[in-house]
C-alpha cells in the first residue's frame, strides 16, 4: 500500500490480488493463448463479446454526461468515437471472419454474464461520479492489455499462422490499445492521489466486483452459458 492515503491504480489491484490474478490468467486466456480453445467458446464469447461493446460505448457516453470540465468531456468523447468507429467496426469485421454475421448480432440473446457485467458498470456510473464509473472500467481497459503481456510471456503461447486467436492477441497488444491502457492508468493515478480511506475502500469495492464480473464473462464463454 502506499503512504499515507496517496494511493495508486496498483493499490487496487494489490487489495484485489487474488481476483485479479484469476481475472488475468484466466483458463479461458490460457487456452486462448495456447490456441487450443474450442471454436465453439470463442464464436460464444466473440457474440456476447459485441453486446458487450454496445453497453461499453453507452458507459462512455454516461461518462460524458457525468464529467464537470471541457477535459473530461474530450476525454469522454474520445472513448465514444474509439469504441464506435474502431472497435465495434474491427469486431463486426472480425465476427464476420468467424462466420458470424452482423445480422446475426443484432439479433442476439443477451447472456446473464454479459447483462450483470454491463448494467453493473452503468449502475455504478449512475450512482457514483466519473471515478466510481472508471474505477468500473478499469478491469476492461487496463485488464485486457494485462492479459495480452500475460499471454506474450507465457513459454506455451503459440503466435502466428497456427493460432487461429492470433488476430485477438494482436489487436490488444497493439501500440494503440497499449497507449488507452496508459492513458487510463494515468487518469486513475490521477484521481486516487486525493481519496481518503474509506473512500478507497468504496472504490476497492466497485473494483472487486467488476474483476469478478471479468471472470465471469470468461467463464460464460467456456462453458457456452446463456
Ligand atoms: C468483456 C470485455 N472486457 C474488456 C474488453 C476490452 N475492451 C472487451 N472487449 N470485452
Amino acid at each position: 500500500m502506499s503512504n499515507g492515503s496517496r494511493y495508486r491504480f496498483d493499490d487496487l489491484k494489490a487489495v484485489c490480488a487474488n481476483d485479479w490474478q484469476a481475472y488475468i490468467q484466466h483458463d479461458f486466456v490460457a487456452q486462448l493463448g495456447d490456441g487450443t480453445l474450442p471454436s465453439d467458446c470463442f464464436q460464444h464469447y466473440l457474440k456476447q463479446d459485441y453486446l458487450f461493446l454496445i453497453h461499453f460505448a453507452r458507459a462512455y457516453a454516461l461518462a460524458a454526461y457525468k464529467s464537470r470540465t471541457l477535459a473530461e468531456l474530450r476525454q469522454a468523447h474520445e472513448g465514444l468515437k474509439a469504441i464506435v468507429d474502431l472497435e465495434l467496426g474491427l469486431h463486426v469485421d472480425y465476427c464476420r471472419k468467424w462466420g458470424i454475421s452482423e445480422a446475426e448480432l443484432e439479433a442476439l440473446p443477451e447472456a446473464r454474464a454479459t447483462m450483470a457485467y454491463t448494467r453493473y458498470v452503468l449502475d455504478t456510473g449512475h450512482r457514483g461520479d466519473l471515478l466510481d464509473l472508471h474505477v468500473a472500467l478499469a478491469p476492461c481497459v487496463i485488464g485486457y492489455g494485462e492479459i495480452a503481456n500475460w499471454i506474450n510471456r507465457r513459454p506455451t503461447t503459440v503466435r502466428g499462422g497456427d493460432n487461429p486467436f492470433d488476430a485477438w492477441i494482436a489487436m490488444y497488444e497493439s501500440d494503440e490499445f497499449q497507449a488507452a491502457m496508459a492513458a487510463e492508468r494515468t487518469w486513475v493515478d490521477a484521481r486516487l492521489v486525493d481519496v481518503t480511506p474509506a473512500r478507497f475502500d468504496e472504490l476497492v469495492t466497485v473494483f472487486r466486483d467488476a474483476t469478478r464480473l471479468e471472470i465471469d464473462f470468461w467463464q460464460m464463454g467456456l462453458e457456452r452459458r446463456s
